[in-house]
Parts: C-alpha cells; structure tokens; sequence
C-alpha cells in the first residue's frame, strides 16, 4: 500500500534530473501513485532532504556519509555507479594535473567535488584552493581556475576549449583502486515511513531498464546524443547496482574523504529494511 493509500501525507521524493539518473525513476509516478516527485540537481537534492524538505532522495554519496549522523538510512541494491570509464564525470585541467593550484568544481557535484580532491591527492601529490563553483549555465571558459570539474548532461560533451589533459574521474578511481565508483545512493531521511517504496524503486529500475530506448529518444537529442550513444551511455557507462564491490568502494571512499576532511570518520552504511537485505544470511544459519 503506498503512503497515500494508507491516508499518509504523501511522500516527497526527490531525483537527480540528469540523464543519468533516469532509468532509476522510470514510471515513478505510475509505480508508486500518490509520491510526489521533484527533480533537481544533486546538491540541492541533498541540502533539501537535510532541512526537511525531501522525504527521500537520490543524493550525492559523499552527502549519506555527512548526513548519516542524522539518521539517514540507504535503500539497498540500487545506485547511481560506474565500472569506468562513466564519461559524464570529467576533470579539465589547463596545465599538468601535478600543477593544479586553483581548483573550480561543478555546482551541482557533491561526490565527484570529494573524488576530484582525493584523485589529485593520491595520484598527483597536490591538494588546491578550491575556488568559486562552476555554476550550472556558464562556460568552463569563464573561470580562471587551473581545472574546472564538470558533471552530469553538460559534461556529455566536451567544452570548446583546448586542455592540457583531461580526465575521467569513474576511470581514474578504478585506476586507483579496482573498484568501482559510487556516485549517487536513494537516502531517507530519520523516521520517514517509507511503505513498500523500496521496492517499488527497484521496479522501476527494471522498467527504466527496459526502456533505455525511450529514455534515450525522449531524453538524447537535447544533449546532442543519438539514440544508440545514449544507449550505450546508459547501459554501458553507468550501473545502477549497490552490489557487494559497489559497498566496498563506497567505504574505501568514505575513509579516503574523511582523511582529507571531507566527511566525517567512521561512518557505518546503514540501510532500511536492515533485516530483508540480511535474509539471505539468516537463511543460510541453522
Ligand atoms: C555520474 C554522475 O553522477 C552524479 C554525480 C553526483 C555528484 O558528483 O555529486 C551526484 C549524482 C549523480 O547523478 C554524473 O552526474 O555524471
């Protein structure tokens, strides 16, 4: 029974309005009536579900782990993740990337903010200023900065502009680590009655699965994507699954974050319906 069935106030939930993030809430509206949906960037998704304003919402991982002292609670298996090379996650850099001085980063990032910082850190030995966000509408040629980090639709395709290197940032974790990189989790908040939302979020993963090709016919030709590039975007680039590698990674992220202050020490995962997802451990105990 959804939330409103039962004579709840409905929930609000809130998704990345990337292309990316698509499949993941395909047919919401049908698959779970009464959900109010809204979509925005990822970091306001994530500022709205810590003020109150969201129920749930797909939020940058980096944001679980600085909300978790809140009470947040993942909805297991699903994701926003990348194998790499994930394309839409790019680091543009003016000089070589073991000179970066001044760092501007996407203004709809959280995540991949925290990745770029860990990435230069560990592969390049520098750690720069962080300077004014790139904000969403204006052209990496506006800023100044050594590097700029683009993310999601704009990063699609490259900026008109000539760099010294580039990098994608999906790829270059898996360079790093062997893992793959966890990019965006569903999250709610402390005391939200969810219902069966959780799993009609994976139903609507398989219908959005199933539906690539409408994804990427209604979706592709306003980024300048053919139906097959986006296609292979999304079935190819990003995963949608928190499997057993994809919790891994996002540990090993979490502690390389906290190392440099970017989130808080020792977060645990923790996950609603903490006993579904352990059948499968107290089924195999006699
Ligand atoms: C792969 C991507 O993942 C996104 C990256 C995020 C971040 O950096 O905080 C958040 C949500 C995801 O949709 C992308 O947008 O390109």
């Amino acid at each position: 029974m959804s939330q409103a069935e039962a004579g709840r106030s409905p929930l609000r939930v809130g998704a990345v309005r990337y292309l990316n993030a698509k499949p993941l809430y395909f047919g919401l509206e049908a698959i779970a009536p009464g959900v109010l949906l809204e979509m925005d960037l990822p970091s306001r998704l994530a500022d709205r579900l810590a003020s109150g304003g969201l129920d749930v919402a797909l939020i940058p991982s980096v944001e679980y782990l600085r909300g978790a002292h809140l009470g947040y609670r993942i909805i297991p298996g699903l994701a926003i993740a990348s194998a790499g090379p994930v394309r839409s996650v790019k680091l543009y850099s003016r000089v070589p990337f073991g000179r970066v001085g001044r760092l501007a980063l996407d203004e709809g990032s959280r995540t991949s903010q925290a990745l770029a910082l860990v990435w230069l850190l560990e592969a390049h030995g520098v750690r720069p200023e962080v300077v004014e966000p790139l904000p969403m509408g204006v052209p990496v040629q506006e800023s100044t900065a050594d590097a700029v980090l683009l993310i999601g639709d704009r990063a699609m395709r490259d900026p008109d502009e000539p760099f010294h290197a580039v990098v994608d940032l999906a790829e270059a974790w898996r360079g790093l680590t062997g893992l793959p990189f966890v990019f965006a989790l569903w999250v709610a908040r402390a005391g939200v009655e969810l219902g069966d939302l959780p799993e009609r979020l994976v139903r609507c993963r398989a219908e959005g699965l199933a539906n690539v090709g409408a994804i990427a016919e209604r979706d592709g030709p306003g980024l300048g994507l053919d139906r097959d590039d986006c296609i292979g975007y999304l079935t190819r680039n990003i995963s949608y699954d928190l499997g057993e590698a994809e919790e891994q990674a996002l540990r090993l992220f979490a502690r390389k974050a906290a190392a440099l202050g970017l989130a808080p020490e020792d977060v645990d995962l923790a996950f609603v319906n903490a006993q579904s997802r352990r059948l499968p451990d107290l089924a195999s105990r006699r």
